[in-house]
């Protein structure tokens, strides 16, 4: 170790270092569990999930039964049960880097643990504000900046979650409609784990009084993981993907980029670098990035996606 990684507060590892923490993980896929994690992404590599979410799975599940027996030591120090509080971990990253991929593979590997067999997934693109509000705040160009989202209603949620109450529900975002479903909630029911995935999850809110801090997301999440990338591969995925959307989902007549649909490649590739520019660069490099440091891991992709290199954070 050379004295800078003394100093940091992470442990490196490279890929092949990571890879032989994988051990003992008593998780065998088969070949049909393995097709349906290909369902979550197709370009998903076998490798990516038996190199790194294998290990990464192994060590979320030492912390989550660290916690299970901190919950057992308690309810025998109170001599009563307290309600079950779900293991909270949070995937932040830029839009694009690839956290909606990261959080499903980690749902479907986690869900294997007898300990911990129900993982529920909720993103906070829920928690953005209708575009009826947005427009009046002149927000419509800010989606995804802090301003964007009603983080009061954000923190009551995850206070409920964590109070172990039986039933909480979320609002529901739909990318295709590019608004707030106003009349649908996603339920969540006292999972084991509760994955939560969005750009926004490390921030800290602007204390509204000086002497009067706010509750911040991360205050409620047990662990959490950055997916890092350089932003000229971002950059790249967004295009891409842009690309993609355009042949598939700006089709349908209700989407609200239908007007995107009939694009050439090369006005497609325009329009999205100008959206990545104007908005989403802004906002990794002015909101999402700074908080890189805060998470307890970095999982840092290379631009074939393929994950280089992991940050562990000693405590
Ligand atoms: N591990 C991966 N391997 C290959 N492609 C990936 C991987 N993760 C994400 N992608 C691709 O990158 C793009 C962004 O991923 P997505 O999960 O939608 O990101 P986010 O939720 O951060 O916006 C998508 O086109 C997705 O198919
Ligand atoms: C709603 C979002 C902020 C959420 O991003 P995600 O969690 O999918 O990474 C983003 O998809 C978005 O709409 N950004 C604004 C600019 C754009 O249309 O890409």
């Amino acid at each position: 170790m050379t004295d800078n990684e003394l100093l940091s507060p992470y442990i490196t590892f490279t890929r092949r270092d990571w890879k032989q923490l994988r051990a003992s993980v008593p998780l065998p896929l088969t070949e049909e569990e393995l097709e349906k994690l290909r369902g979550i992404n197709e370009r998903i590599s076998l490798n990516e999930v038996s190199d790194i979410y294998l290990p990464l799975t192994r060590l979320l599940n030492i912390h989550v039964a660290n916690s299970q027996d901190t919950y057992k030591a308690v309810n025998l120090f109170l001599g009563q049960l307290t309600p079950k509080v779900p293991y909270i971990i949070g995937i932040a990253g830029s839009v694009a880097v690839g956290k909606s991929t990261t959080a499903r593979i980690l749902q479907a590997l986690l869900t294997r643990w007898p300990n911990h067999p129900k993982v529920d997934l909720v993103t906070t693109d829920g928690f953005l504000y209708p575009n009826r509000i947005l427009e009046q705040r002149g927000l419509m160009k800010r989606k995804g900046f802090p301003e964007s989202y009603d983080l009061q209603k954000l923190i009551h949620f995850l206070i409920d979650v964590k109070a172990g109450k039986s039933e909480v529900t979320a609002p529901v975002y739909s990318h295709l409609e590019y608004d707030i479903l106003p009349n649908q909630v996603q339920t969540i029911r006292q999972p084991d784990i509760l994955i939560i995935e969005g750009l926004n999850i490390l921030q800290t809110p602007k204390p509204k009084k000086a002497n009067k801090p706010r509750l911040a997301v991360s205050d409620f999440i047990d662990f959490s993981i950055y997916v890092d990338a350089e932003e000229q591969d971002i950059r790249q995925w967004y295009v891409d993907r842009f690309h993609i959307l355009c042949r598939t989902a700006f089709q349908n007549p209700n989407s609200y980029f239908h007007r995107y649909a009939n694009l050439s490649e090369e006005e497609a590739t325009e329009t999205a670098t100008q959206i990545w520019s104007e908005i989403n660069a802004v906002n990794l490099e002015k909101n999402i990035l700074p908080t890189r440091y805060r998470a307890n891991l970095i999982l840092k992709k290379g631009a074939n996606h393929k994950i280089q290199e992991i940050k562990l954070r000693k405590l």
